[in-house]
């Protein structure tokens, strides 16, 4: 018996909610050894409150020493076995702007980038232009056109598209050409069987007409290709919970990984006050939320520990709206760490809190690494988080006589 059909097996329904906040790449580290985090330097009174009303932990996304790209960080924090479902980030970005992927369809997740005079990226992210700016050079893309495909060109957001390339007898066993790091030129793609060399034709085209249409467009003259990927075959979350969900997400890609299982996709506008005021207009319909922050992650990447400490002090600043709503089951985390000392997503675990009437409090009374390292949930894989979601929320009944 795998998790999903014990959770079939053990659900009972309920009258409770439960509140699942993910803050995107939570987790860092000091920039000097015996430091503090940007957790531990923020100044988070509300979220303290809450460990110390609460039990804590440490999160382990996949498993320990493995960084998660945030696709499978969050399918672990939605029950789903992150090493089973491996869904490439094409499809989460594809559905995160509410692209209707066909079974024909190749999707991809673009990066903007800038190459250097001798073809080498010298910015992954074309400097994080604007929506605007992102708009003018996916029109420059439209004008590509390839034999035998068709293709779709999609902005999604700052240095973000989609590319669906739809034919017949293409495959997604592709690599990637975003060789992710900067001072090496992007890769060429190579199919691992027939149908994906197929696909990797037509993207070394793609790539190479790209660079020629983006000319002249400033820091965005060249561009990356990963997550190659085929619609895949998931339960859905109400299938496996019995869960009415929402996603209450500003970027694209968290939202395309609640429609894949089968969320609600609600538009919360572009602030985190609006998410805050969409789960309060629609508390009343929904058992499940889940609301996605984004900013403790693109500023870890960004390398920017202080802009990572106000972003955790903002999110913090939400806190007491959320809980006047009164969930039955709070839980704040994150899908993996984002240090701004690595610039990247780490492997480190992820500080962890869970608020309900029957969990076991513990001694921590503050929302850090280290204190949850020594919080009554231990250290626990994420993918078990929605077990313990449920048991708390009165959702599972007992397993065997
Ligand atoms: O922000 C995102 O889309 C991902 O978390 C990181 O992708 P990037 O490193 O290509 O920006």
């Amino acid at each position: 018996m795998n998790i999903h059909e014990l959770i079939r097996d053990l659900r009972e329904p309920a009258k409770t909610k439960i509140v699942l906040l993910v803050a995107d790449g939570l987790g860092g580290l000091p920039l000097e050894p015996g430091g503090l985090t940007e957790l531990e330097t923020a100044r988070t009174p509300n979220l303290d409150a809450c460990a110390k009303a609460g039990v804590t932990g440490l999160s382990t996304p996949v498993l320990p020493g493995i960084t998660p790209g945030s696709g499978p960080g969050h399918l672990g924090l939605f029950g789903y076995d992150p090493l089973e479902y491996q869904i490439g980030r094409g499809i989460l970005e594809a559905l995160g702007i509410n692209f209707q992927v066909t079974a024909r369809d190749v999707a991809i997740r673009g990066n903007f980038c800038t190459l250097g005079a001798d073809g080498k990226i010298t910015d992954r992210r074309a400097g994080r232009p604007t929506n605007e700016k992102n708009k003018a050079a996916v029109e420059k893309l439209r004008t590509i056109t390839i034999p035998g495909v068709e293709l779709f060109v999609e902005p999604v957001k700052e240095h973000r598209f989609v590319l669906v390339i739809r034919g017949d007898g293409l495959g997604d066993k592709v690599n990637d050409t975003d060789p992710q790091a900067v001072g090496v030129a992007p890769l060429k793609a190579e199919g691992a069987d027939e149908p994906s060399k197929r696909t990797a034709e037509v993207v070394n085209q793609f790539i190479a007409a790209a660079v020629k249409v983006l000319a002249g467009e400033g820091a965005i003259n060249g561009a990356t290709l990963r997550g190659f990927a085929t619609y895949p075959k998931i339960a859905t979350f109400h299938d496996v919970y019995g869960l009415k969900a929402a996603a209450i997400a500003v970027y694209p890609m968290y939202k395309g990984l609640a429609r894949l299982v089968g969320m609600d996709i609600l538009d919360p506008g572009q602030t985190l006050q609006g998410q805050v005021d969409t789960l309060s207009k629609v508390w009343n319909d929904y058992d499940f939320f889940f609301l996605h922050y984004k900013y403790t992650d693109s500023t870890g990447e960004d390398g920017n520990f202080a802009a990572k400490v106000q972003m955790i002090e903002q999110l913090d600043a939400v806190i007491p709206e959320i809980q006047k709503l009164k969930p039955d089951v709070f839980i704040v985390t994150g899908d993996h760490s984002t240090p701004s000392k690595m610039k990247s997503h780490s492997w480190h675990p992820v500080p962890t809190l869970l608020c309900a009437d029957m969990c076991r409090t513990d001694e921590v009374a503050e929302f850090s690494e280290k204190a949850c390292l020594r919080g009554g949930l231990g250290q626990f894989q994420a993918m078990h988080l929605m077990l313990l979601a449920m048991a708390h929320a009165g959702r599972l009944g007992k397993y065997g006589a």
